[in-house]
């Protein structure tokens, strides 16, 4: 009988479908693991007005049903965090990580979409500090985020990275993987892991594309779906590191503003390699 590993992604709604629970699930399924979602925030975007992100939070009232669907009434092998839309959600989610003992946490510190360089809700980022990076086995920031938590000026080098994935790690996750994407200046993808005792470089191929809307949440999804069927952590980000590299080789323009990965290319080169 085929098991089925069960992964939850607590996020936000992207209507654009290419990031927030819309990829997550997405990555979740390509990955041969059954997906479940509670929604946080719903985010918008206004074709009239450059794309510009609109974020409704959702209550916390009806977050804590859905997250009672899920982990009390069908249980999950592991979970994700992606944008968490207040301090509030931040607190209950991270309660119910701690009352259920939750297994297998991947913290994707949500605080920016692409193109914005500033926090959409600067109020958060302390409860992720305090509540959730506490209670991680992974988290995944990028430049940006690993900067705002680890209360360092920005970002632009691997010396940086290592050393905000350091002071990440005390916060209490496990581990720490530091995302430089497209953005650090190096020639590779590059992404820091720190395990608590060695920092080990992450790479693959840097592809020469605008669209990699999504990127971030599908690639912290990965692990998450990898982590799911008892891998291990450091599995479960090189298997993820390759899903990520194929989907944005394979990203497409949506329209004139945005650009998503394709979360099906990674299955589609592993069924390519053996043919
Ligand atoms: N142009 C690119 N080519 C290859 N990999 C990339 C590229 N841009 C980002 N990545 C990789 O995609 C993953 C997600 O990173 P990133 O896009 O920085 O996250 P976020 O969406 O949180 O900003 C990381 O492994 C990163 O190195
Ligand atoms: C709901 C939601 N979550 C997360 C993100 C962040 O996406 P990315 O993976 O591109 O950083 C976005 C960006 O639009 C979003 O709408």
């Amino acid at each position: 009988m085929t098991t089925h590993y069960k992964a939850l992604t607590v996020a936000g709604s992207d209507s654009s479908g290419g990031a927030g629970l819309q990829a997550d699930l997405k990555t979740f399924q390509e990955l041969g693991v059954y997906g479940m979602s509670a929604i946080t925030t719903i985010v918008a975007m206004d074709p009239y007005n450059s794309w510009a992100h609109q974020v409704f939070p959702i209550s916390v009232d009806i977050l804590k049903p859905q997250l009672d669907t899920i982990v009390v009434g069908a249980g999950v092998d592991a979970m994700k965090t992606g944008m968490l839309g207040s301090p509030e959600i931040i607190e209950l989610t991270a309660k119910t990580i701690k009352e259920q003992g939750i297994k297998n946490v991947v913290i994707d510190p949500v605080m920016v979409c692409k193109g914005a360089d500033e926090e959409l809700q600067p109020e958060n980022t302390t409860s992720l500090r305090e509540l959730l990076v506490p209670l991680a086995t992974v988290t995944t920031p990028n430049l940006f985020e690993a900067a705002k938590l680890a209360q360092l000026p920005p970002i632009t080098t691997v010396d940086q990275m290592k050393q905000a994935a350091a002071i990440i790690h005390d916060l209490g996750s496990n581990y720490v993987i530091v995302k430089g994407g497209s953005k650090l200046n190096t020639e590779k993808a590059t992404d820091v892991l720190y395990d608590g005792q060695d920092f080990e470089l992450i790479e693959s191929e840097k592809i020469d594309t605008p669209y990699i809307h999504g990127a971030g949440c599908s690639y912290s999804a990965a692990i998450t779906a990898e982590l799911a069927k008892g891998r291990s952590v450091k599995e479960a980000i090189q298997t993820a590191k390759d899903f990520i590299t194929e989907a944005i080789r394979h990203s497409f323009k949506l329209n004139q503003y945005v650009g998503p990965t394709d979360h099906s290319a990674y299955k589609k080169s592993l069924t390519a390699t053996k043919n």
